[in-house]
């Protein structure tokens, strides 16, 4: 790449070497993500740093791994060089965009760059937009602003929405979106492109981009969606194709890993507060009240965790990361029937991927899939609501009186709330910049607070849970005071375990915030950075 893009009036313009927007940072031994600034082929980087460069493997099918002394491996992002050699650059257009020119620091604080050159001249984009899985809020964001950051910042004019998901490339028209069309859909909930599950015919796909003239594919969506963009960025390359595959990544459930969170999350969460709200409501105003709220989280049990953790109402938060019990000494009847006898009524919230070992020991389990291939669940809320009427009916202790709320559907159907609207727009402000700089392959994510590109091999490789071992679920437990569902033996066993130090590599961290740095004790660098 070329010289930094700098005022020429910057205090800093001295750093004119060449330059690089974000990239993706892992210190292996103690896997701590980051993200910095590159200042020509090498790390701008604290001088506390003495590292020796190797890339481990030309191979460019592999991942880039440089890495140097003390334990230091930078994850680098796949970029249109890697393939293609031999390509044509072009003058960045947003030096000449008055947004970011009006402040003399714009781009070229340490913390903060962006290249002078792009690989692709305005004229020559044709972008597009594919939106796949399932609905959640900022969605609409997304794609505006992905269009407003192509036409405004780059002078993109032709962007192409993919109608209905993945299969919407071979089997539908394309929408064009121009700023018009898109201004002010981000105050709707769902996608204005459509969505659906399944349909992922790579060739098909492959091929339409290449017949349709696409070089520039955003692909909004979840875990299995970010799947579906590696394999097509693998046959892109594979075809030796300049067409960059940028994901972005979208879910309620939060389920995707090494970001610090998904967008949607917290409208999700913010929505689910008017659901237990209610309960609470209905629960406290008759004796023995239970409410009992499902909410979305199929592997993972976060926005039920964080939900619970927002209102103070909830009593007892089940989600599918930490196994429960019902009856006996330590399970949840017991529970139940003692909050009721102390408080008169209580709050459940439960995830709906939580017990279902349970439902499937007490029902004949069917094992489906949706068209994705994701688990289908079975209604967990009814089923325990059930369970929890026939205990009291069999006990006789106590007549209760039971609300069954399912608000799943509403909290991902709503339009985004204020911080997911600024959170969608920096993930696609990111997207576009990383696409025009010629990066490919890569996820715009926000990681300890950054905005980084992550290669789509490290999103894909896991999903994220709810360590239940973690800070973050005690803190839960302590504010809900429900038992933790362990035997002793458990308890003692998982002590052993942590001791021994057995489960340190398997447990995937937390991936939120604490007051700056991570609840899995990960401190943020506050030295390297990106932009
Ligand atoms: N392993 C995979 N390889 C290729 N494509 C995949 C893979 N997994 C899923 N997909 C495709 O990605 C799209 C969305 O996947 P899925 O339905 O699992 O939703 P998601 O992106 O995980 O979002 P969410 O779980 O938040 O609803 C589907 O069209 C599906 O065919
Ligand atoms: O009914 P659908 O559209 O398949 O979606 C249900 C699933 O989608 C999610 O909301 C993820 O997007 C899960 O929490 C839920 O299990
Ligand atoms: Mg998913």
């Amino acid at each position: 790449m070329d010289s930094i893009f700098a005022p020429k009036s910057s205090s800093i313009s001295s750093l004119s070497s060449s330059a690089l927007l974000s990239r993706f940072l892992e210190a292996s031994s103690s896997r701590k993500f980051s993200s910095l600034t590159f200042i020509g082929s090498r790390p701008f980087r604290p001088s506390s740093y003495s590292t020796t460069f190797a890339m481990a493997s030309n191979d460019v099918s592999k991942p880039k791994i440089i890495t140097g002394d003390f334990g230091y491996v930078l994850e680098d992002v796949p970029h249109f060089t890697d393939y293609i050699p031999d390509l044509s650059t072009y003058s960045n257009p947003l030096q000449d965009n008055p947004a970011f020119c009006v402040v003399k620091q714009y781009f070229v604080h340490v913390d903060d760059s962006v290249p002078q050159k792009v690989y692709f001249d305005s004229d020559e984009v044709h972008a597009c937009i594919v939106t796949c899985g399932g609905l959640c809020p900022g969605l609409n964001t997304v794609i505006r602003e992905i269009v407003y950051s192509l036409y405004h910042m780059y002078g993109v004019t032709t962007v192409l929405g993919i109608d209905g998901g993945y299969r919407g490339f071979y089997a539908r028209n394309t929408i064009a979106l121009t700023p018009k069309v898109v201004n002010d859909i981000h105050k709707r909930g769902g996608t204005i492109l459509g969505t659906s599950r399944g349909g992922h015919d790579t060739s098909k796909i492959v091929d339409s981009i290449q017949d349709r003239g696409i070089n520039q594919v955003y692909i909004i969506g979840g875990d299995g969606t970010q799947k579906g963009a590696s394999v097509i960025f693998e046959e892109i390359r594979r075809r030796g194709l300049k067409v960059v595959v940028a994901g972005i990544p979208k879910t309620i459930d939060n389920d995707i890993p090494v970001i610090d969170k998904s967008f949607g999350f917290d409208t999700a969460v913010e929505e689910a507060q008017r659901a237990i709200n209610a309960a609470h409501v209905e629960a406290e105003s008759v004796e023995n009240g239970i409410g009992l709220v499902k909410l979305m989280g199929r592997y993972s049990g976060f926005i039920a965790m964080y939900a619970t953790l927002a209102s103070r109402d909830v009593d007892c938060c089940l989600i599918p990361e930490s196994p429960f019990y019902l009856d006996g000494k330590g399970g949840l009847f017991e529970y139940i029937e003692k909050q009721l006898k102390e408080n008169g009524h209580m709050v459940i919230v439960i995830a709906e991927g939580a017990g279902q070992e349970l439902l499937s020991e007490s029902m004949q389990s069917r094992n489906q899939q949706d068209a994705s291939g994701n688990k289908l669940l079975q209604d967990v809320g009814l089923w325990i609501s059930q369970g929890i009427k026939d205990y009291f009916s069999r006990q006789k202790t106590m007549a209760i009186n039971l609300k069954y709320i399912d608000p799943t559907y509403m909290i991902r159907a709503v339009p985004s709330n204020a911080s997911d609207n600024v959170y969608s727009t920096l993930l696609a402000q990111s997207a576009v910049h990383g696409a025009m700089a010629g990066y490919t392959g890569f996820t715009s994510g926000l990681v300890n607070g950054r905005q980084t590109y992550i290669p789509f091999y490290r999103i894909i490789e896991k999903q994220n849970k709810v360590v239940i071992t973690d800070r973050m679920w005690a803190r839960l437990l302590s504010s809900t005071n429900q038992p933790s569902f362990m035997s002793d033996k458990d308890v003692i066993e998982d002590k052993t375990e942590c001791i021994s130090g057995e489960k340190k590599e398997e447990d995937p961290a937390t991936q939120f915030l604490d007051n700056g740095n991570r609840a899995d004790g990960v401190l943020e660098n506050k030295e390297v950075s990106s932009v």
